[in-house]
Protein backbone atom coordinates (compact mmCIF):
# COMPACT_ATOMS: atom_id res chain seq x y z
CA UNK A 1 0.00 0.00 0.00
CA UNK A 2 1.35 3.01 -0.75
CA UNK A 3 -0.03 6.95 -0.16
CA UNK A 4 1.71 9.34 -2.71
CA UNK A 5 1.13 13.14 -1.81
CA UNK A 6 2.25 15.68 -4.76
CA UNK A 7 2.82 19.01 -4.06
CA UNK A 8 -0.26 19.29 -1.45
CA UNK A 9 -1.10 23.04 -0.83
CA UNK A 10 -4.02 24.62 1.44
CA UNK A 11 -4.26 28.17 1.45
CA UNK A 12 -6.95 29.98 3.80
CA UNK A 13 -7.03 33.55 2.26
CA UNK A 14 -4.24 34.86 2.23
CA UNK A 15 -2.56 32.14 4.41
CA UNK A 16 -0.69 29.21 3.77
CA UNK A 17 -1.23 26.33 5.90
CA UNK A 18 0.13 23.75 3.98
CA UNK A 19 2.94 24.79 1.38
CA UNK A 20 3.96 22.49 -1.40
CA UNK A 21 3.56 18.95 0.42
CA UNK A 22 5.11 16.36 -1.28
CA UNK A 23 5.36 12.68 0.46
CA UNK A 24 4.99 8.96 0.18
CA UNK A 25 3.57 6.57 3.03
CA UNK A 26 3.55 2.88 3.35
CA UNK A 27 2.78 0.88 5.91
CA UNK A 28 4.19 1.81 10.04
CA UNK A 29 2.93 4.55 12.04
CA UNK A 30 4.28 7.94 11.15
CA UNK A 31 4.63 10.35 14.09
CA UNK A 32 3.98 14.06 12.56
CA UNK A 33 5.21 16.70 15.35
CA UNK A 34 5.12 20.37 15.07
CA UNK A 35 4.45 23.68 16.89
CA UNK A 36 0.60 24.56 17.17
CA UNK A 37 -0.34 26.04 13.85
CA UNK A 38 2.62 23.75 11.84
CA UNK A 39 -0.32 22.89 9.31
CA UNK A 40 -0.42 18.67 11.04
CA UNK A 41 -4.57 19.06 11.11
CA UNK A 42 -4.59 20.52 7.76
CA UNK A 43 -2.48 17.52 6.28
CA UNK A 44 -4.43 15.02 8.02
CA UNK A 45 -7.84 16.75 6.89
CA UNK A 46 -6.71 16.76 3.55
CA UNK A 47 -5.53 12.66 3.85
CA UNK A 48 -9.25 12.02 5.35
CA UNK A 49 -10.77 14.10 2.65
CA UNK A 50 -12.74 16.23 4.66
CA UNK A 51 -11.42 19.27 3.32
CA UNK A 52 -10.91 20.79 0.06
CA UNK A 53 -6.94 21.16 -1.37
CA UNK A 54 -6.06 24.14 -2.83
CA UNK A 55 -3.23 22.21 -5.27
CA UNK A 56 -1.19 19.37 -5.63
CA UNK A 57 -2.68 15.59 -5.44
CA UNK A 58 -2.99 12.76 -3.25
CA UNK A 59 -2.87 9.13 -4.67
CA UNK A 60 -3.41 5.72 -2.88
CA UNK A 61 -1.93 3.26 -5.34
CA UNK A 62 -1.62 5.51 -8.07
CA UNK A 63 -5.09 6.39 -8.02
CA UNK A 64 -6.57 9.72 -7.16
CA UNK A 65 -8.45 9.19 -4.14
CA UNK A 66 -10.52 12.21 -4.84
CA UNK A 67 -11.87 10.13 -7.84
CA UNK A 68 -11.79 6.90 -5.31
CA UNK A 69 -14.56 8.66 -2.98
CA UNK A 70 -16.51 6.42 -0.94
CA UNK A 71 -14.33 3.44 -1.38
CA UNK A 72 -11.24 5.84 -0.20
CA UNK A 73 -13.26 6.76 2.91
CA UNK A 74 -14.29 3.34 4.17
CA UNK A 75 -10.44 2.23 3.93
CA UNK A 76 -10.26 5.07 6.63
CA UNK A 77 -10.10 5.45 10.17
CA UNK A 78 -10.76 8.90 11.55
CA UNK A 79 -9.84 10.10 15.24
CA UNK A 80 -10.60 13.92 15.49
CA UNK A 81 -9.37 16.83 17.53
CA UNK A 82 -12.52 17.63 19.25
CA UNK A 83 -14.96 15.35 20.78
CA UNK A 84 -18.27 15.27 20.24
CA UNK A 85 -20.64 12.90 21.87
CA UNK A 86 -23.95 12.27 22.12
CA UNK A 87 -23.97 11.82 25.76
CA UNK A 88 -26.95 9.87 27.03
CA UNK A 89 -25.25 6.85 24.35
CA UNK A 90 -22.89 4.23 26.01
CA UNK A 91 -19.86 3.21 24.97
CA UNK A 92 -21.55 0.52 22.94
CA UNK A 93 -24.36 2.32 21.62
CA UNK A 94 -22.14 4.88 19.93
CA UNK A 95 -19.96 2.44 18.81
CA UNK A 96 -23.23 0.67 16.86
CA UNK A 97 -23.74 4.27 15.72
CA UNK A 98 -20.43 4.97 14.06
CA UNK A 99 -20.63 1.84 12.55
CA UNK A 100 -23.90 2.04 11.12
CA UNK A 101 -22.69 5.85 9.74
CA UNK A 102 -19.93 3.36 8.31
CA UNK A 103 -22.17 0.59 6.50
CA UNK A 104 -20.80 -1.82 8.78
CA UNK A 105 -23.37 -4.88 9.33
CA UNK A 106 -25.31 -4.72 12.57
CA UNK A 107 -24.37 -8.29 13.18
CA UNK A 108 -20.67 -7.87 12.24
CA UNK A 109 -20.34 -4.40 13.92
CA UNK A 110 -21.49 -5.53 17.31
CA UNK A 111 -18.40 -8.42 17.40
CA UNK A 112 -16.45 -5.65 16.41
CA UNK A 113 -17.02 -3.25 19.06
CA UNK A 114 -16.92 -5.65 21.81
CA UNK A 115 -14.08 -6.73 20.65
CA UNK A 116 -12.37 -3.04 20.47
CA UNK A 117 -14.07 -2.42 23.74
CA UNK A 118 -12.01 -4.77 25.07
CA UNK A 119 -9.09 -3.93 23.39
CA UNK A 120 -9.28 0.30 24.92
CA UNK A 121 -10.41 -1.28 28.24
CA UNK A 122 -13.84 0.31 28.24
CA UNK A 123 -15.35 -3.47 28.27
CA UNK A 124 -16.86 -3.20 32.07
CA UNK A 125 -17.77 0.07 31.41
CA UNK A 126 -19.87 -0.81 28.15
CA UNK A 127 -23.02 0.30 28.96
CA UNK A 128 -22.56 3.31 30.91
CA UNK A 129 -23.63 6.34 29.21
CA UNK A 130 -20.74 8.52 28.48
CA UNK A 131 -21.87 11.23 30.59
CA UNK A 132 -19.77 9.97 33.13
CA UNK A 133 -16.47 9.22 31.63
CA UNK A 134 -13.23 10.69 31.96
CA UNK A 135 -11.54 12.82 29.69
CA UNK A 136 -9.29 9.45 28.80
CA UNK A 137 -12.00 7.33 28.45
CA UNK A 138 -13.26 9.59 26.14
CA UNK A 139 -10.07 9.79 23.85
CA UNK A 140 -10.33 5.77 23.92
CA UNK A 141 -13.74 5.02 22.58
CA UNK A 142 -12.57 7.96 20.39
CA UNK A 143 -10.16 5.66 18.71
CA UNK A 144 -12.07 2.52 19.38
CA UNK A 145 -14.82 4.14 16.87
CA UNK A 146 -11.81 5.17 14.58
CA UNK A 147 -10.92 1.47 14.15
CA UNK A 148 -14.35 -0.14 13.72
CA UNK A 149 -14.66 -1.66 10.05
CA UNK A 150 -10.87 -2.25 10.44
CA UNK A 151 -9.84 0.15 7.84
CA UNK A 152 -6.03 -0.08 6.42
CA UNK A 153 -5.22 3.71 6.94
CA UNK A 154 -5.50 5.44 10.39
CA UNK A 155 -5.12 8.92 11.46
CA UNK A 156 -4.89 10.08 14.83
CA UNK A 157 -5.13 13.83 15.47
CA UNK A 158 -3.76 14.04 19.14
CA UNK A 159 -5.13 11.45 20.15
CA UNK A 160 -3.53 12.33 24.01
CA UNK A 161 -4.84 15.76 24.15
CA UNK A 162 -5.54 16.58 27.74
CA UNK A 163 -4.97 13.08 29.33
CA UNK A 164 -3.09 12.44 32.32
CA UNK A 165 0.36 10.77 32.17
CA UNK A 166 -0.78 6.98 33.24
CA UNK A 167 -3.77 7.42 30.27
CA UNK A 168 -0.84 8.78 27.59
CA UNK A 169 0.97 5.42 28.55
CA UNK A 170 -2.37 3.69 28.03
CA UNK A 171 -3.06 5.52 24.76
CA UNK A 172 0.49 4.99 23.62
CA UNK A 173 0.52 1.04 24.05
CA UNK A 174 -2.91 0.85 22.23
CA UNK A 175 -1.81 2.48 19.14
CA UNK A 176 1.61 0.75 19.12
CA UNK A 177 -0.88 -2.50 18.60
CA UNK A 178 -1.94 -1.30 15.53
CA UNK A 179 -1.93 -3.79 12.66
CA UNK A 180 2.10 -3.31 10.90
CA UNK A 181 0.47 -3.96 7.93
CA UNK A 182 -1.57 -0.96 8.21
CA UNK A 183 -0.52 2.90 7.61
CA UNK A 184 -1.29 5.13 10.98
CA UNK A 185 -0.45 8.46 11.29
CA UNK A 186 0.00 10.07 14.36
CA UNK A 187 -0.12 14.12 14.86
CA UNK A 188 1.12 15.59 18.44
CA UNK A 189 3.52 18.49 19.47
CA UNK A 190 4.22 15.74 22.73
CA UNK A 191 7.22 14.09 21.67
CA UNK A 192 7.12 11.19 24.14
CA UNK A 193 3.41 10.16 22.34
CA UNK A 194 5.15 8.66 19.33
CA UNK A 195 9.23 8.45 20.32
CA UNK A 196 9.12 4.94 21.07
CA UNK A 197 5.96 3.79 18.63
CA UNK A 198 6.83 5.57 15.69
CA UNK A 199 8.61 3.66 12.64
CA UNK A 200 9.28 7.64 11.07
CA UNK A 201 9.18 10.92 12.36
CA UNK A 202 7.74 14.29 10.12
CA UNK A 203 8.70 17.41 11.75
CA UNK A 204 6.74 20.35 10.27
CA UNK A 205 7.35 23.51 10.59
CA UNK A 206 5.22 26.57 9.00
CA UNK A 207 3.01 24.09 6.57
CA UNK A 208 6.37 22.19 5.47
CA UNK A 209 7.64 18.77 6.12
CA UNK A 210 10.96 19.71 7.07
CA UNK A 211 12.59 16.37 8.49
CA UNK A 212 11.14 12.59 7.45
CA UNK A 213 13.34 9.84 8.52
CA UNK A 214 13.52 7.46 11.61
CA UNK A 215 13.67 8.23 14.98
CA UNK A 216 17.25 6.47 14.96
CA UNK A 217 18.28 8.59 11.53
CA UNK A 218 17.05 11.74 13.34
CA UNK A 219 19.25 11.21 16.60
CA UNK A 220 22.32 10.11 14.97
CA UNK A 221 22.12 13.74 12.69
CA UNK A 222 22.30 16.18 16.18
CA UNK A 223 25.45 13.88 17.60
CA UNK A 224 27.60 16.07 18.54
CA UNK A 225 24.86 19.08 19.40
CA UNK A 226 23.84 17.89 22.76
CA UNK A 227 25.24 19.05 25.99
CA UNK A 228 24.79 18.89 29.68
CA UNK A 229 26.63 21.57 31.62
CA UNK A 230 26.88 21.35 35.38
CA UNK A 231 25.45 24.59 36.61
CA UNK A 232 27.63 25.94 39.81
CA UNK A 233 27.44 29.72 40.95
CA UNK A 234 29.99 31.07 39.04
CA UNK A 235 29.53 29.25 35.84
CA UNK A 236 25.17 30.17 35.77
CA UNK A 237 25.04 33.39 34.61
CA UNK A 238 27.47 32.98 31.54
CA UNK A 239 25.60 30.19 30.61
CA UNK A 240 22.17 32.00 30.72
CA UNK A 241 23.38 35.04 28.76
CA UNK A 242 25.01 32.59 25.92
CA UNK A 243 22.03 29.78 25.28
CA UNK A 244 19.09 31.17 25.73
CA UNK A 245 16.77 27.69 24.94
CA UNK A 246 18.00 24.96 27.40
CA UNK A 247 16.53 22.88 30.18
CA UNK A 248 17.33 22.58 33.53
CA UNK A 249 17.90 18.92 34.50
CA UNK A 250 17.97 17.29 38.00
CA UNK A 251 21.19 14.93 37.48
CA UNK A 252 22.90 12.25 40.46
CA UNK A 253 25.78 14.81 40.61
CA UNK A 254 24.12 17.93 40.58
CA UNK A 255 21.90 20.56 38.48
CA UNK A 256 23.26 20.04 34.85
CA UNK A 257 21.49 22.96 32.15
CA UNK A 258 21.02 20.98 28.70
CA UNK A 259 21.23 22.29 25.68
CA UNK A 260 21.10 21.79 21.69
CA UNK A 261 23.95 23.34 19.44
CA UNK A 262 25.86 23.41 17.12
CA UNK A 263 27.96 25.95 18.83
CA UNK A 264 31.26 24.88 19.40
CA UNK A 265 31.61 26.54 22.53
CA UNK A 266 31.74 23.95 25.95
CA UNK A 267 32.50 20.91 23.96
CA UNK A 268 33.72 19.43 26.96
CA UNK A 269 30.29 19.07 27.82
CA UNK A 270 28.58 16.99 24.74
CA UNK A 271 26.84 14.03 25.01
CA UNK A 272 27.40 10.60 23.86
CA UNK A 273 24.72 9.85 21.23
CA UNK A 274 22.88 7.30 23.14
CA UNK A 275 22.02 10.10 25.35
CA UNK A 276 20.66 11.86 22.67
CA UNK A 277 16.40 11.91 22.43
CA UNK A 278 13.98 12.38 20.32
CA UNK A 279 12.96 15.99 22.11
CA UNK A 280 16.73 16.96 21.12
CA UNK A 281 16.12 16.61 17.54
CA UNK A 282 13.05 18.91 18.04
CA UNK A 283 13.98 21.32 19.70
CA UNK A 284 16.89 21.57 17.50
CA UNK A 285 14.86 21.43 14.12
CA UNK A 286 11.57 22.70 14.82
CA UNK A 287 12.04 25.24 17.60
N1 LIG B 1 -10.50 27.12 8.80
C1 LIG B 1 -9.42 27.88 8.87
N2 LIG B 1 -9.43 29.16 8.47
C2 LIG B 1 -8.33 29.94 8.53
N3 LIG B 1 -7.12 29.52 8.97
C3 LIG B 1 -7.04 28.24 9.39
C4 LIG B 1 -8.17 27.36 9.37
N4 LIG B 1 -7.77 26.15 9.84
C5 LIG B 1 -6.46 26.29 10.15
N5 LIG B 1 -6.03 27.53 9.87
C6 LIG B 1 -4.65 28.04 10.06
O1 LIG B 1 -3.78 27.19 9.35
C7 LIG B 1 -2.58 26.96 10.10
C8 LIG B 1 -2.38 25.47 10.29
O2 LIG B 1 -3.40 24.99 11.16
P1 LIG B 1 -3.47 23.48 11.63
O3 LIG B 1 -4.70 23.35 12.45
O4 LIG B 1 -3.31 22.60 10.46
O5 LIG B 1 -2.17 23.39 12.54
P2 LIG B 1 -1.74 22.26 13.58
O6 LIG B 1 -0.29 21.98 13.34
O7 LIG B 1 -2.68 21.11 13.50
O8 LIG B 1 -1.92 23.01 14.95
P3 LIG B 1 -2.48 22.47 16.37
O9 LIG B 1 -1.38 21.62 16.95
O10 LIG B 1 -2.71 23.73 17.13
O11 LIG B 1 -3.75 21.70 16.08
C9 LIG B 1 -2.72 27.74 11.38
O12 LIG B 1 -2.05 28.97 11.25
C10 LIG B 1 -4.22 27.95 11.51
O13 LIG B 1 -4.50 29.13 12.21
Amino acid sequence: MEIKIEDLTKVYGSHVALNHVSLTLNEGIYGILGENGAGKSTLLNLLTDNLKRSSGSILLDGKDILKMGKDYRKMIGYMPQQQGFYEDFSALQFLLYIGELKGISRKQCNKQALKLLKMVNLYDVRHHSIRSYSGGMRQRILLAQALLGNPDIIILDEPSVGLDPRERTHMRNIISHLGREKIVLISTHIVSDVESIASDILLMKKGKIIKNDTPTSLIHSIKGYVKEIPIDDLYYKKIKNHYKDGVFMQRSGGLQYRIVTDDKMDSQFTLDEEHINLEDVYLYYVQ
